[in-house]
């Protein structure tokens, strides 16, 4: 509702001017209250506060400033309650009370919108500093309110308590800007601040030796303050009459005046003007040698010195307590932030030890692949070498050396377990010729194509092996005679019918075959080889492409030129079909004749 708002304002408005007015605009807004928003509601709250406190209903008025601190739902709003709680915990003399609210709105300042109330917020401050003693404090406050264009009321406040915090700092105000402090006050209707500037600016006068002008000074605005009927500055003025009176040697003005001081001030527990009158008292009854009356107003100046100083110290005791409080409390906040470092702190070593022991882990991972990775890299590299090693390169048959191991190998397990193994040794026919007609190359081709066309006689327990030159031989285990002689003539019909256009050159291949068996020629390799040997020089013989068994029964041939099996032929078959021959004719033999 913004006429709520407006009327709100009004009514604050009001609030210093016009009490009647002011009390009324409460009502009304009350009778209203129902369509106001709970800020707003807060706000009119406040401004019930403002009466109470003219009534002296301070416990009410301290209630409810609590209440709408901890209700407020703004800033400002909860800063101005602040301020009013300050102030009333002053007038009520809880000085502790009074700075801890300081400490609670404070901070708040730079938040603050509306400037008014901030300066309502440092005056309240100014005055609670004064009053127990930190004048220094009370100046910052006041400077603060004026550096910042306050209203006319406000300037009139700070320009007092700045006077009031220099006398306490013992600085002395110039007398123009006493005479600027009291014209303003007056202009804003604050007679009991223009009173309060003028016990200043007769001090300053007092103590300038400008004693007439002093008394001058209060005497005429005397009815004024006595009209404010605020104790106070009623005893104040009048004990700084008394004073000053006696110091021009009036004494029976000072005593009437020093008497109305200590009536006025017979209210309050404890006030400089009582030790100021009860002392003027003494001194008049000294000079007048009336030395009872002089004893009894020592003793009054004694007492009220006494509970003056006692109230003075206790508020500086108040603000030491409470600086000592806050002291201990930004202590207790630094120590929990320290707290707090150590435990961010030690959540980060374990974050990181985490990491660290995560970056282990993967350490020894990665160093583990990598001895699995060299190991596997390393066992590949030993088994290319010993393939390398074990292979022709050209044919990828076992070459002469590993086909002899192997067989050896497998000739003593079919040995030990009685079983039959069969040796087939096959040469290629005319070889020399395809390479003188049709280039090595072609040769080599040649070679290739009868490994690959041979092989599928092999099975995984069977030996191939390249002799040397066109030479090769196989070791089947578990065969006899019967089926090895089918193997053969399958592998020379496969080598016949190779189809040789890929090499680039249409030509024919054979091969002759000579076979022999363990129960023929026994498991000795060097012996099987021979015979084998033997009975593929007699398919040579026998016009190539054929396939001849060793015939166990017939001697043993006799010395010929033929090298020795995998040597290369040095000789010319057709020359040594001329040599006497010991084999068997061949229709001995059990081998079968196929091809060409
Ligand atoms: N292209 C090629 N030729 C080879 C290789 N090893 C040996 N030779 C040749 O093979 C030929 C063997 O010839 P010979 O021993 O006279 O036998 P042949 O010509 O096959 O005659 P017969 O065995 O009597 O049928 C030689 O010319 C060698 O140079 C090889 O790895 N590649």
């Amino acid at each position: 509702d913004p006429g709520f708002e407006a009327r709100l304002k009004r009514a604050d408005a009001l609030r210093t001017a016009d009490a009647a007015g002011f009390a009324q605009a409460l009502d009304e807004l009350d009778r209203t209250a129902g369509a106001a928003t709970a800020a707003q509601k807060t706000k009119l709250r406040l401004l019930h506060v403002y009466p109470l406190i003219l009534r002296g209903d301070y416990a009410t008025a301290i209630r409810e400033l609590q209440a709408v601190m901890a209700a407020a739902g703004s800033v400002d709003t909860q800063y101005r309650a602040g301020a009013m709680l300050a102030n009333t915990y002053a007038i009520t003399r809880q000085f502790e009370r009074g700075l801890k609210t300081l400490n609670v709105i404070l901070p708040l300042s730079g938040e603050v919108t509306d400037t008014d109330t901030r300066h309502h917020g440092y005056a309240a401050a100014g005055i609670l500093y004064n009053q127990v003693g930190e004048f220094g404090l009370g100046l910052d406050h006041a400077n603060r309110i004026l550096a910042e264009t306050p209203s006319r009321r406000n300037r009139c406040i700070a320009g007092n308590l700045k006077l009031e915090s220099m006398q306490g700092l013992g600085e002395a105000p110039d007398e123009a800007s006493l005479q600027a402090a009291i014209t303003q006050c007056r202009s804003v209707g604050e007679p009991i601040l223009v009173g309060f500037s003028r016990t200043y600016l007769a001090r300053s006068l007092f103590a300038e030796g400008k004693v007439a002008k002093a008394i001058d000074t209060l005497e005429r605005d005397l009815q004024e303050v006595e009209a404010t009927g605020y104790p106070r500055l009623i005893g104040d003025y009048h004990a700084l009459l008394a004073e000053y009176r006696l110091a021009r040697g009036d004494a029976s003005a000072a005593e009437r005046h020093a008497e109305a001081a200590i009536a006025h001030s017979a209210t309050l527990d404890s006030a400089q003007s009582l030790v100021s009158a009860y002392r003027t008292l003494y001194e008049i009854a000294d000079r007048n040698g009336d030395l009872r009356t002089a004893l009894q107003r020592y003793r009054q100046f004694s007492v009220a010195d006494k509970a003056y100083f006692n109230d003075v110290k206790s508020r500086e005791m108040a603000y030491q307590v409470v600086r000592h409080q806050s002291l201990q409390q930004e202590q207790q906040i630094a120590l929990l932030n320290q707290q707090n470092a150590l435990l961010q702190l030690q959540q980060r070593v374990q974050q990181q030890s985490v990491q660290n022991s995560r970056l282990g882990m993967l350490m020894l991972f990665l160093v583990v692949a990598f001895v699995v990775l060299w190991a596997v890299r390393t066992k590949r590299v030993q088994m290319s070498l010993r393939r390398m090693a074990e292979t022709d390169a050209l044919t990828g048959a076992s070459n002469r050396h590993h086909f002899t191991r192997q067989s050896e190998a497998t000739l003593a397990q079919s040995a030990a377990a009685g079983e039959d193994a069969a040796l087939i040794m096959f040469d290629l026919d005319h070889f020399k010729a395809i390479n003188d007609q049709y280039g090595h190359a072609a040769g080599d081709w040649v070679l290739r194509k009868v490994v690959e066309t041979c092989r599928p006689v092999c099975r995984q327990v069977d030996c191939f092996g390249r002799l040397g030159g066109e030479e090769f031989a196989v070791l089947l285990a578990g065969h006899n005679l019967r089926s090895a002689l089918r193997l053969a003539d399958d592998c020379r019909v496969w080598i016949a019918g190779i189809d040789t256009t890929e090499s680039g050159h249409r030509f024919r291949v054979t091969a002759s075959f000579g076979i022999t068996t363990t129960r023929i020629s026994g498991y000795d390799l060097t012996r099987l080889l021979s015979h084998a040997d033997r009975a593929l020089y007699r398919a040579k013989r026998g016009g190539r492409n054929q396939v001849v068994a060793f015939e166990e029964f017939a001697p043993l041939a006799p010395p010929i030129d033929r090298p020795p099996a995998g040597e290369p032929a040095t000789e010319d078959p057709e020359a040594a079909e001329t040599r006497p021959s010991d084999f068997p004719s061949r229709g001995d033999l059990t081998g079968r004749a196929g091809g060409a």
